[in-house]
């Protein structure tokens, strides 16, 4: 495999009258040709200056990055044509068809207008192509945006939160959509606090807390080396709960005390549970393993409970009576 996205050591410093905010602290991040890759990072941990440095919007204070092996922002004239990006909010004319609005930034962008007809094919966008956009849904706006993102033909395609905000019909539309370009060869990259939904549509992820890389991997990889397998242990008598927690931290057990039940990790071997807590006379009643999801890996490894509703949606920015804006990066 070949990296189609590499940086290292990426350094980002916001300098305002409130003060010096080092937003990125010698951040890495790798992405593999035609993988679907998720960017994870709770509210303010750099996910969109990340994006935004790598789309030449800010100047990084130090580090490398680079796009189709070119170092970039040097290069970015040459690769500017084979990236797609949505990091800014996209706007649209309500009152434009999706047909009219592809057709318009086509023409803009100097890509031949058949295009147009296969984005509106490829994001399921075609039956309702004629229908003006401000009767659209929002998954259907997210499709519009990513169908302007598509006109040319990327090769790296990069979406900020494209599923945010989004219902699960709306989610699993987008989630097929995803599928379908990784397979079709392009490499795509999608930042997201939506886990569960990670842990469905992409090969790897990269999972970046205060501006450090914390994790990087196969969705698979990051869960077998971060996830700390749990077990959950419930006892005969719910007031043992207290004691029999500190008893299997002595024995050095991670405890977290639940009002029902313990959540148990750090041993190697759940016998060493029931031994522990007979010994002292507890009976246990339940013994389960909990396989750990990408979402309790995310809290471990950034200590942060992730937020949604916090970003900006095509929803909110679709307007009447005004042309189409650019959205930022690359898109058209
Ligand atoms: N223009 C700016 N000036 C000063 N500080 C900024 C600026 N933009 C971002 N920051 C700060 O830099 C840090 C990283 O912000 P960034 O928007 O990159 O995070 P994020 O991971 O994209 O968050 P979110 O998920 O909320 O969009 C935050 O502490 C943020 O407050």
């Amino acid at each position: 495999m070949s990296a189609v996205l590499e940086i290292a050591g990426l350094q980002k410093t916001y300098r305002s009258r409130k003060g010096v905010r080092k937003a990125l602290d010698g951040f890495d991040m790798v992405v593999e040709a035609g993988q679907v890759h998720g960017f994870l990072g709770p509210n303010g941990s750099g996910k969109t200056t990340t994006l935004r440095t790598l789309l030449g919007l800010i100047r990084p204070n130090g580090g490398r990055m680079s796009i189709l092996g070119r170092e970039v922002p040097q290069a970015l004239p040459e690769v500017a044509g084979s990236v797609g990006a949505i990091v800014e909010s996209p706007q649209f004319f309500g009152n434009f068809s999706a047909q009219d609005t592809l057709s318009l930034l086509a023409d803009a962008g100097g890509v031949p207008r058949t295009r147009v007809f296969e984005v509106l094919e490829l994001v399921g966008l075609r039956d309702r192509s004629k229908d003006r956009v401000k009767t659209y849904s929002l998954g259907m706006k997210q499709r519009l945006a990513v169908a302007s993102a598509l006109l040319k033909n990327p090769k790296l395609l990069i979406l900020d939160e494209p599923a945010n905000g989004l219902d699960p019909g709306g989610i699993r539309e987008m989630r097929g959509l995803m599928a379908g370009l990784a397979e079709s060869g392009m490499t795509v990259l999608l930042s997201s606090h939506i886990l569960g939904e990670i842990q469905l549509i992409c090969d790897s992820v990269t999972i970046i807390a205060a501006g450090r890389r914390v994790a990087a991997g196969s969705v698979a990889e990051v869960l077998a080396t971060h996830a700390s397998t749990s077990l959950r242990v419930r006892l005969e008598a719910v007031s043992d709960l207290t004691s029999s927690a500190a008893a299997l931290r002595d024995a050095g057990a991670q405890v977290v005390v639940e009002p029902d039940h313990l959540m148990v990790s750090g041993l190697a071997q759940p016998s060493a549970v029931t031994r522990t807590l007979a010994e002292r006379g507890v009976y246990v009643s339940e013994l389960s393993p909990v396989t750990a999801d990408l979402e309790s890996v995310f809290l471990e490894l950034t200590g942060t409970a992730p937020v949604q509703g916090e970003n900006r949606q095509v929803d909110q920015t679709v307007m009447s009576g005004t042309a189409p804006a650019q959205s930022g990066g690359w898109g058209r």
